[in-house]
């Protein structure tokens, strides 16, 4: 399971720019999808071979009257609360102020382990004020510049060194089925529909052993199949924990969406689509899982209620155009049985492993088909494609000058391979990386001139050797 860790510190410091920072690897490989927002607050990155989850508090607003703690954000406490480890940013250049002290103080209280990031270091040397801020109590400061990226390294072995191991909580495996995450906003249905999906005739749940401090999974038998639900919403808990109604909580929902193979995104046919719809939608593309949509509340509709939830869809999710939709009633059952259909496809799908030879040649087609724009007056030239992963089913083709790949012609592509390989619903991430064909040398692969099967077949590309 990655962790969590959150990033703690008065206006300034340079939280924003150590967030992105941190969260940068993982960025280059997120398309920039129109009509979606980016989350600048959550992110997830990965450094020294172990991802973890970034989340950016925004500072604390000082209020002279009340101190700075008392303001502190109720959603920076539960970030606090929620972290595996906080990350304090501190400004060497402005040196220790009265409320960092504030800061520090609420951080000792809150038991969680905390590291001293000592930013806009650079150049510093001898000067590095690390007394200053060792009197925090703390442990010891550690100097970084943000912006320059200097000491991520550092700080990064330091804060996951001393965190538990990423074993230590291991997901259930394949081999029991498809993880299914239920995401949506607060009152849409989402515990109405786990509970349907559990309490089917046929389905068999089993006993958890894998419970989680941040999530249960729940796995169960349908039809002689076997899949586990992701059960952030607590709803198998609630029904135990007296009175412990859970509020939606972000961190939650990432983690249940990083775990999943298939996220159900559960809207409300009674209200508009909002924004956090499309952000939940957002967060489950970009981590690259496949995505249904579920429309809730189907039931007792007039057909003008039904006709407007379908315009809302395309004006406000635009950008799921490849989406199965359902529309169900949780409440009643209707529909529910289907969803596990298109989950079966999805899963399927997304775990899918293709040959080189087959992938080249659909790029071999798709070229011949529309050639890849002139820039400058110059072709870019598309050369060599192989699966980088699954889950998200990842496609990596190499070429010259991507950067100047146009978007339409990315997704051109995106959407040709999506059709060939069958993979509707499924997320196919496109990564596109300079340079020749990185496993065959001397001379690239001449894919690009495409006329006969025959010459075709002599020019493909050999499966890639392991190094
Ligand atoms: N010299 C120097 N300046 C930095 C460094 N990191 C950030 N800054 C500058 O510090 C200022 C604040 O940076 P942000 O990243 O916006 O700070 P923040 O803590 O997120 O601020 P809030 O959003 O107000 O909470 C900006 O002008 C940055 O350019 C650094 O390593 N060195
Ligand atoms: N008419 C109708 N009402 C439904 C349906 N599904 C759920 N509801 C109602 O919607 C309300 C919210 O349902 P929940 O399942 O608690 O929603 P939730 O998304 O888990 O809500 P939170 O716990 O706040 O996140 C309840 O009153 C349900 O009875 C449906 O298919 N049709």
């Amino acid at each position: 399971m990655q962790p969590v860790i959150a990033l703690v510190g008065r206006p300034n410091v340079g939280k924003s720019t150590l967030f992105n920072r941190l969260t940068r690897t993982r960025d280059a490989l997120v398309a920039d999808l129109p009509g979606l927002t980016r989350d600048r607050q959550y992110g997830t990155g990965k450094l020294g071979g172990r991802s973890y989850l970034v989340v950016d508090t925004g500072g604390f607003e000082p209020e002279q009257k009340n101190g700075i703690v008392a303001e502190m954000a109720r959603q920076t406490r539960q970030a606090i609360d929620e972290a595996d480890a906080v990350i304090f940013v501190l400004d060497a250049r402005g040196g220790l102020q009265i409320e960092d002290e504030e800061v520090a103080s609420y951080l000792r209280r809150s038991g969680r382990p905390v590291f001293l990031a000592v930013n806009k270091a650079e150049g510093l040397g001898e000067q590095f004020p690390a007394s200053d801020f060792h009197a925090l109590g703390l442990g010891e400061p550690i100097p970084i510049s943000a912006a320059h990226g200097q000491g991520m390294d550092e700080l990064m072995e330091v804060v996951l060194g001393a965190l538990p191991p990423e074993d230590a909580e291991p997901l259930p495996g394949e081999e029991e089925g498809p993880r299914i995450a239920v995401l949506g906003r607060p009152n849409v249905g989402k515990s109405t529909l786990v509970n349907r999906m559990l309490g089917e005739e046929r389905v068999i749940v089993f006993d958890m052993p894998g419970t989680t401090r941040d999530s249960i999974y729940i796995p169960f038998e349908r039809q002689g199949k076997r899949y586990v639900m992701i059960d952030t919403a607590g709803v198998r808990r609630r029904a135990r924990v007296q009175g412990g109604i859970e509020k939606l909580s972000v961190i939650k929902t990432i983690k249940a969406i990083e775990d999943a193979t298939v996220a159900i995104l559960v809207l409300d046919a009674r209200t508009e689509i909002s924004e956090q719809d499309a952000h939940l939608a957002g967060m489950a593309l970009q981590a690259g899982r496949a995505l249904i949509i579920a429309v809730n509340k189907w039931d007792n509709l007039e057909q003008h209620q039904r006709d407007w939830i379908k315009t809302q869809l395309e004006r406000r999710l635009p950008f799921l155009t490849y989406a199965p939709v359902h529309f169900i009633s949780a409440l009643h059952g209707t529909g529910v049985g289907d969803l596990y259909k298109s989950i079966d496809k999805l899963a399927a799908g997304s775990s899918r492993h293709f040959s080189t030879a087959q992938l080249n040649k659909i790029l071999a087609d798709a070229l011949a088909a529309h050639q890849p724009p002139l820039v400058g007056g110059r072709r870019i030239k598309l050369r060599y494609v192989h699966q980088g992963g699954h889950n998200p089913i990842t496609l990596v083709v190499h070429g010259t000058r991507m950067d100047e790949l146009p978007e339409a012609y990315r997704r051109y592509l995106e959407a040709t391979f999506r059709k060939a390989l069958k993979l509707e619903g499924v997320t196919v991430r496109m990564v596109f990386k300079q340079g020749e064909n990185p496993f065959v040398t001397p001379a690239p692969t001449r894919i690009m001139k495409p006329r006969t099967e025959r010459s075709r077949a002599a020019s493909r590309p050999k499966p890639p050797r392991k190094p």
